[in-house]
């Protein structure tokens, strides 16, 4: 059973067509990246999966049928405009929140203070909300959406405002959380972050599916335009089907020119009698993937 399935879901506002038969499945025990530019259409996906929103058309399962509310008790949701009361301290914002999804006042105080612990916040207790930094409010909105032991968590920006160490500590948690069976839907522009966390992801641009997929295929499927050479002396000036040639720490990056393959490039180079350390298909980065997807237009089915 998915933890979501969302079927050519589509929302229009006025002209904007926000969402446009968008569709994707996550599962349990995954980290999916759910992501795309500014106004790509990934908040109003996932009000629609959450029924905050209802689609023009389209439909969305979610742990294995339509939303209830008892399943909103088993999402975690941190959303992209945080709300925090900022006038009580801490320790009291959280345990009322902690009430409201539904945890009884002993569990609620337990699971609250376990938690402070965990993102270092104890010692901060007794600060009203407004007094904290940016990055411990952050901590702070993070207890709140896994503080009820979520299934499925939906988490806009997590590492937003967080330090190195923070970053880290919430990566190690994250990565618990799914090796416990959860599903963990993350949005963020942190293309290295994705590359790090998700398994698979989903990427809109204008509202529309661009890739979807393992990350590990699709770094594959837009390898092939660059390979890493290490020769043992130097390398020509110019090497047929290479467009640029770039220095790297130890070696070389060449840059192919359209329709060539890496094949040729090494064909060539041994037949010119280059030897060679290494030779590598190099991978894109997903930062280099985003922005070429998102600057020229194509869509999957
Ligand atoms: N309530 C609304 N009324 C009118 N238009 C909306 C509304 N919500 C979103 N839109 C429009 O729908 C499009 C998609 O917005 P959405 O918030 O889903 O993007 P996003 O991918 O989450 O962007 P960002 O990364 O900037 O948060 C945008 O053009 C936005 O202006």
């Amino acid at each position: 059973m998915s933890s979501i399935k969302v079927n050519q879901i589509s929302k229009r506002f006025g002209n904007q067509q926000a969402v446009d038969r968008v569709s994707f499945e996550v599962e349990p025990g995954e980290i999916f990246g759910l992501l795309g530019p500014n106004g790509a259409g990934k908040t109003t996906s996932i009000r629609i999966i959450l029924d905050i929103f209802k689609p023009d058309s389209g439909e969305v399962e979610i742990l294995g049928g339509k939303m209830t509310d008892e399943k909103k008790n088993q999402i975690g949701y941190l959303p992209e405009e945080r709300g925090l009361y900022q006038d009580i301290t801490l320790e009291v914002c959280l345990n009322y929140l902690a009430r409201l999804k539904g945890l009884k006042p002993a569990e609620a105080a337990a699971r609250v203070e376990q938690m402070m612990k965990r993102f270092d916040l104890y010692d901060h207790r007794k600060k009203k909300v407004k007094e904290l930094s940016k990055g411990m409010q952050q901590k702070a909105q993070l207890i709140i959406t896994l503080v009820h032991d979520p299934q499925l968590v939906i988490i806009d920006e997590p590492f937003s405002a967080l330090d190195p160490v923070n970053t880290q500590m919430v990566k190690d948690l994250l990565r618990e959380e799914r090796d416990k069976g959860k599903t963990i839907v993350m949005c963020t522009h942190q293309m290295h972050q994705v590359e790090e966390l998700c398994d698979r992801l989903v990427l809109i641009n204008h509202g529309k599916v661009m890739l979807y997929g393992k990350l590990s295929d699709i770094r594959r499927q837009y390898s092939g335009q660059e390979v890493i050479v290490h020769p043992l002396n130097e390398l020509p000036a110019q090497i047929p089907g290479v467009s640029r040639i770039d220095r790297d720490n130890s070696g070389y990056i060449l840059h192919l020119a359209d329709q060539t393959t890496p094949q040729a490039i090494l064909k060539n180079l041994v037949e010119q009698g280059i030897p060679l350390e290494r030779f590598e298909v190099a991978l894109p980065t997903l930062d280099e993937i985003f922005i070429q997807v998102v600057t020229s237009r194509g869509e999957v089915s």
